[in-house]
Parts: structure tokens; sequence; C-alpha cells
């Protein structure tokens, strides 16, 4: 018999309890035992849900709850707190959450982790972060076995998910150690006991099989530093011990993302400690005859968990598909050695479909298309059935007619469309004049001083404004009052930027709930749902929409209200917009056609409003690309490709305009090293970037390979609610100069403001063009 199984589930709730409920303890609205008691309860609903799908018992996974984050749940488990944090005296939650979100009291001023994007996806993870003499021991609360045992308790057996060990030591920082420190070799000892005890409980709490998630086995991970006899020894070492100790248990090694490859040799090390292998056959489906042929050829015998219902996209699954695949499995390995899975956690898609009346109501063609988490459980689950031969062929026609329905339907293809994505040319693609030229001639007309201030885009998305925005969806206000309010936000905001200082002025952006969703809003090819939140980080989702077809811009988008902008100062107002490769990347988007094919219609309607806020008079755009990085392959080998379309992408949508007229981008992320000469091509007149979490010796690269255009790395974390002080953000500043020409630098912060409230904008902001003030003097 095939298992029906899972990897992972959303915890945030179809109606995003967790968010309100834990940003309700921050703010000390609701109890510590009331934010326990809400949480269980979520639990208990996302748990019984699987059950109800007919997800095995045993393979409904537990402890992928998180009141913030996995991975530091992981770190807060074994031990791993930094000293800031430990020294701090207050209870363990709130030592979670400052590790997670900083921690400013009275005196007292400690900073966040450092905050990373999870692989390729949109889910940010708290960066374990340790010392050479790390010691790891277990909390007085230990999540996976306390949330084993609750499961138990409804009876419900789980099957509790695990960092993998080696992974989340990969994954780990090490302060103040050089480059040739070796995680593994050096922590993997060290590590293991702490691990064991985590096992035992589990054990004798009645566990039978154990989830560790090793994803990076789906990364380039063989270098010099660790070399495959490293990487080798560390597996063995770890999963012998595991199984030494806790025999009773069996292990699922679980990856997701992208293919094995050739690390599935380290696996073969380890095949005889392990009894399962999950991979992904959505991201990599080619992977399956190779692994399926090894994994046969182990001396014992393990479970193949096949990842065949998409854990990243909300189509439905292609069911008859799906069946043959696993039935390539179970042809070479056998029905008891194979589960049916997700590609991944269901954590990056959103809940349930049953919810979306709007989509039903008005779009039933697309609703029909359409999966969530729970009914991708159902998928699973029926697959499982199929292959076992239980009847299930009503639900696998219904399936056919959905896939075929959806393949041809005029709603999703329109000629002009396709027509224009063939006619890019070349010349489309470039600028034309070189950024030394097109700089002089800005300045002629924005005369910016020297280190120009400006911010990211957003300002705080208040209280009132999300109330009247509520007000004026349930039709309690007109648009008019809408719009004058809206209106009256961005004058003041506009005031507030000239009163700081700030040179170069934004809107902010209070008419967007969602740099995505409002263009998808504007644009022809888009649904959106209502209740489909996706975790982003901590408290914060995100709804994507879903760009289901060909993509059409019937008008100007931002025009009108950039012009506004524009009116109520006379600095300079840049236009606003979100690039075509972040739309993609934010979006669920059409698996029917290659995602560059639809970055570049995108583009076109992007490139339309580009031209459109240039002829309305506007002399600095910003088309962020927040995302640019994130859509990064995770294999080496493929990341060319990717860079290639995505940054030509980008040209598409910007190189319209005059030399005058200067673009701007923005991108989310520390990590640009290694797509440093893209971002050079993207030959923006200037880019912010997030990097005010992470060192700043990443800005080395901008020094080594000579970038030349103006750039403004984030002087402070906006993440955080911690206001950062003048001499905090100057001394950043005169650091970044070490790397940076002084004649490029922009002093802004890291990224938008609109998770943030004004009474730590406005001081925060202050300190910030105080600092321009000063390095104007020094230099
Ligand atoms: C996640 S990047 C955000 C960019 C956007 N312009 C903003 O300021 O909110
Ligand atoms: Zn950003």
């Amino acid at each position: 018999m095939v298992t029906a199984t899972n990897l992972g589930f959303g915890r945030i709730g179809i109606k995003r309890q967790l968010k309100f409920l834990v940003e309700k303890y921050w703010n000390g609205k609701v109890t510590y035992d009331e934010l326990i008691e809400g949480s269980k309860n979520l639990r208990a609903a996302h748990w019984t849900a699987q059950k109800e799908a007919g997800i095995a018992d045993g393979h409904i996974p537990s402890n992928d709850f998180s009141y913030y984050d996995h991975v530091l749940d992981n770190s807060f488990m074994i031990g791993a707190i930094p000293e800031r944090y430990q020294k701090l005296d207050i209870v363990p939650v709130e030592r979670y959450f400052a590790m997670a979100r900083g921690y400013q009291r009275d005196d007292i001023d400690v900073q966040a982790m450092e905050m990373k994007k999870w692989y390729d996806t949109n889910y940010h993870f708290i960066v374990p972060e340790l010392v050479e003499n790390q010691e790891f021991k277990l909390a007085y609360k230990v999540k996976a076995v306390d949330e084993f045992l609750e499961a138990k308790e409804l009876g419900i057996k789980t099957r509790p998910v695990l960092q993998g060990p080696i992974t989340y030591l990969l994954q780990a920082k090490v302060k103040g150690v050089d480059a040739s420190f070796n995680n593994l070799t050096h922590f993997v000892p060290r590590i293991i006991p702490v691990y064991v005890e985590i096992l035992k409980r589990l054990a004798d709490a009645g566990a039978e099989w154990i989830q560790f998630d090793e994803s990076y086995l789906v990364m380039d991970i063989v270098n010099e530093k660790y070399t495959k006899e490293i990487i080798q020894n560390a597996y063995q070492t770890v999963y012998k011990a595991f199984k030494e100790a806790v025999p009773s248990l069996k292990f699922l090694i679980a990856t997701y993302f992208d293919k094995v490859d050739s690390n599935i040799e380290f696996v073969e090390a380890i095949a005889n400690e392990i009894d399962g292998l999950h991979i992904d056959l959505v991201r990599a489906p080619q992977q399956l005859q190779p692994v399926v042929e090894k994994v046969k050829s182990f001396s014992k015998k393990i479970v193949l968990s096949v990842g065949v219902i998409d854990g990243r996209n909300i189509w439905k699954t292609d069911l008859s598909k799906a069946i043959k695949t696993v039935q390539v499995a179970i042809d070479a390995l056998g029905s008891e050695n194979v589960f049916v899975a997700p590609s991944c956690s269901l954590l990056h898609v959103p809940h349930t479909l049953s919810t979306e009346e709007n989509i039903k109501n008005n779009s039933p063609e697309v609703y029909d298309w359409l999966s969530f988490a729970v009914e991708k459980l159902d998928e699973i689950s029926t697959v499982a059935k199929a292959v076992n031969g239980e009847n299930v062929s009503e639900k696998l026609e219904a399936n056919q007619k959905s896939i075929n329905n959806r393949s041809t339907s005029p709603l999703i293809h329109k000629p002009e469309v396709k027509e224009a994505v063939k006619n890019v040319t070349p010349e489309m693609l470039t600028r034309g004049t070189p950024f030394a030229e097109r700089i002089v001639a800005q300045q002629k007309i924005l005369n910016l001083p020297k280190f120009p201030t400006t911010t990211i885009g957003s300002y705080p998305q208040s209280k009132e404004v999300r109330l009247t925005r509520q007000k004026f969806r349930k039709g309690e206000i007109t648009k008019e009052e809408y719009d004058q309010f809206i209106k009256d936000e961005t004058l003041r905001c506009i005031k507030k930027q000239e009163e700081y200082g700030l040179d170069v002025i934004v809107h902010g952006e209070f008419e967007r709930t969602d740099m995505v969703e409002f263009f998808g809003e504007k644009m022809e090819g888009y649904i959106f749902s209502q209740f489909g939140w996706v975790q982003s980080y901590g408290s914060r989702c995100v709804k994507p929409p879903i760009l289901y077809g060909d993509i059409v811009r019937p008008q100007p988008m931002t025009v009108e209200m950039i012009k506004y902008a524009q009116t109520c100062t006379e600095k300079p107002v840049k236009g606003m917009l979100t690039g075509p490769v972040t739309i993609l990347q934010w979006s669920f988007v059409r698996d029917d056609q290659p995602r560059s094919t639809t970055a570049y219609q995108l583009a076109l309607a992007i490139r339309k409003e580009v031209k459109d806020l240039e002829e309305a008079g506007i002399k600095v755009i910003q088309v962020d690309e927040a995302a640019l990085r994130e859509g990064l392959p995770l294999r080496k080998a493929d990341q060319d490709n990717y860079l290639q379309w995505a940054i030509d992408t980008f040209l598409l949508a910007t190189c319209c305009v005059k030399p005058t007229t200067q673009v701007h981008t923005h991108m989310c992320y520390s990590d640009f090293n290694d797509i440093f000469t893209s971002i050079k091509r993207m030959d923006t007149d200037a880019i912010t970037i997030e990097n005010s979490r992470s060192d700043l010796k990443l800005l080395n690269a901008f020094k080594q390979y000579g970038y030349t255009n103006g750039i403004g790395p984030g002087m402070y974390d906006i993440h955080s609610p911690r206001v950062p002080s003048y001499e905090e953000i100057l001394e950043r500043a005169r650091e970044t100069l070490k790397y940076i020409d002084s004649e490029l630098l922009w002093i802004n912060p890291d990224c938008g403001l609109k998770t943030r409230g004004w009474a730590e904008v406005e001081p925060s902001l202050k300190n910030l063009v105080q600092v321009a003030v000063t390095l104007r003097k020094e230099n």
C-alpha cells in the first residue's frame, strides 16, 4: 500500500488568526496564556483537516507550526541563543521574540538576528548565529515533543519535522571566525547530543517517523572547504549516532525546491541509517528515474516519498500525470516503499479554496483550475487511493475535465499580446547613453546634493489608512471620499518628508495594499483571492495575486497619483512601479508557459507605464525589483539562463526613457555577490539595496567589480521596530564609504516603511538626514 503523506502545513490559519494573535501579544492586548491557547486551537484545526483529507496516521507533520519561524524555533530549542539575548532578563517567549525582532526597552537596545529568504521562496527565516565554542543545550520546553504530545492527545499521530542538522549547520553563520572555519567539522560532534535528546524524547512519546528537512541537499554544496569527504563524514556521523541512540525511530530525509542530483551520494552514505527520502518531482521531474534507480540499488530498502503535488503553486494537479509518476516509483520499489507527498511543505500555498466566494462567483472557470493547501491534501490522498486500486474514477474524470478546459480556454490566450512579445528587439533593451553622460544631464535638472537622501517608497500604512480602505471596500464611503483621503495622506506624507529634509520625495504608496496586487488589479490576466495568504516573515503575510492569462495594461496605473504628488512639492517625486520580475515572482503564475514569457508580457505593460510617467513630467522613476534575487535558481548551472532573461525583462521595462530621466531600482536581499554582473547590466542610475542586517563586507563586491552607478545600501533595518540612532547610522555610513565612492552613495533606509509606525519612522528619518548633512561636511 502506498501511503498518503504531507511534509508541512501553513500555520497562520484561514483568516490569518495567528498573525493577529501574535501581534496582539506583542502589543500587550492578549496574555501569554491566550497566545498559547489560540495557537493550540490553530494546530488542532490544521491537524484535523489533514486527517480528514486522508493523510495517513503518522505522516501528518508536527513541529511545523511556529510563532515566527521554524528555523528560529530550532535554534531556540537546541539552545543556540546568541549571548546578547541570553543576557536579557526576560521570560523565554520574550527572548524568542527578541531574537526575531530586536529588543528595545528603557536603556536596553538589542538588534534582531539576521533574516534571509528561504531558498527561492518569499518566506524568510532567521539565520542561526553560532560562536566558535557554541554549546547546544535543550530548552526547558521542547517544542517538537510538546507538539507531538498535543496532537496525540487529539488522537492524531504526527510525524515531527526537524531541521536536518547538516542543513541547519550549513545555514548558520559563525561570529568571530575566519573564512576557513568549517561549520560541519567543528559543530557536528557538539550538536549530536542535543538532537539525540530530542529524538529520545520523541521516541518515548510514541513517535515513529521523523522528518529531517535536509534541504541543502538540493544545493551545490560541495566546494573547496566543504569537500565531499567532509560532507559525507558529517552525514554519516550524525545519522549513525541518531540511529544508534534511537533505533526504533524511522528517519525520512526531505529535500525540496530542486533536484538532489549528485548529492544522492550523501544519501547513499547514510542509506543504512535512514528509512526514507523525499524528492521534489514538480520542480525537478527529471530526477525521478535516476533517483529511483539509485534507491533501488541501496542494500537496505528505503521508502521514496514522491513529491508530485505542487507545494509552490495553486493550480490543480493533473492527477493522471501524477499517478503515472507514482507508478514508476511503485514498479521499481514496491508500493509499501512509496509515499505520495506534496513537492514541499504546503506552507507556501494558501489555506483553502473553499472560502473564495469572489473567485467562485465572478470567475467560475478559473476557480475550477485552482487548488490550495486543503484541496492539495485531497489530491494527495486521491492519487494514493488510485494507485492502491480504490475506485476514484469520478474524481479523476472531473479532474481531467478541468485540466483540459484550462489548456484550451480563450480566457487565457490573447494573440496580440503574444505578437508584442515576439516583436521585442535588442534596441528596446538598452538606455543608449552611458551612465556617466546620463547623470550629468540628470543633475542639470535635479540638482541633488552630494549623498542624496531618499526612501524606498511606502510610508506607514496606519490603522486609519487601513480602516478607511475597509470602509471604502464595504461601500461605507464613496470613491470620491476615499480618493480624497488618500490624497490628503499623500500630501501630509510629502510635507513630512520635506520637513525631515529628504531630497527625493515619494508619494508614500497609501493607495496600495500590496506592491504586486496593486498592479495586478490594474492589468488583465489576473484574479485575486480573498484569503489567499501566505507567510512572508513573522506575522507578515502576503496574498499573491493569481496570474492566469496573457497580460494587458488597458490604461495608465499610477500616472494620476504621481502627477498629483508632484504638485505637492518643488522637490522631485519618484514614480513608483513594481518591476516585472518581482510581479512574476510574487504572484502565483501560469505553469503552462515558460516564466520568461510571462515576464516579458509583464515587462511590456510596465514599459508603457514608465513611458507615460515620463510624459507626465516625472523625472525620477523607480522600478522595484525586490524579488529579482530570490528568483535565482538554486543550482548554479541554471542561474545564467535565469539572469539573462530576468535582466532583459527589467531592461525591457525601463529602457524607454530619455537620458535625462533618472531610473532607480530597489532590491531586497543581501547576497548580491553572486549576481553582481547582472546588477551591473541593469544599468540603473541608482539602486537601493537591503543590506542593513548583514555584514558590510558584502559591499566589497561593488568595489571589487568596479560598480560605477549610484547606489544606496540600506543604512538601517526597517524590519525591526527599533529606532536607529544618529551615531549608529553615521558609523554605518562611514564604514560604507570604505567600499563605495562618495560620488555614488545614496543615503536611505533598507526597504519601504509601510510596516512601521510614524513614531518610529519620524526619528529614524531625521537621524538619517542628519547623517547625510554630516557626511557632506566631512567629504
Ligand atoms: C519589498 S520592497 C518594497 C518596495 C516598495 N516600493 C516599498 O517601499 O514598500
Ligand atoms: Zn525592499
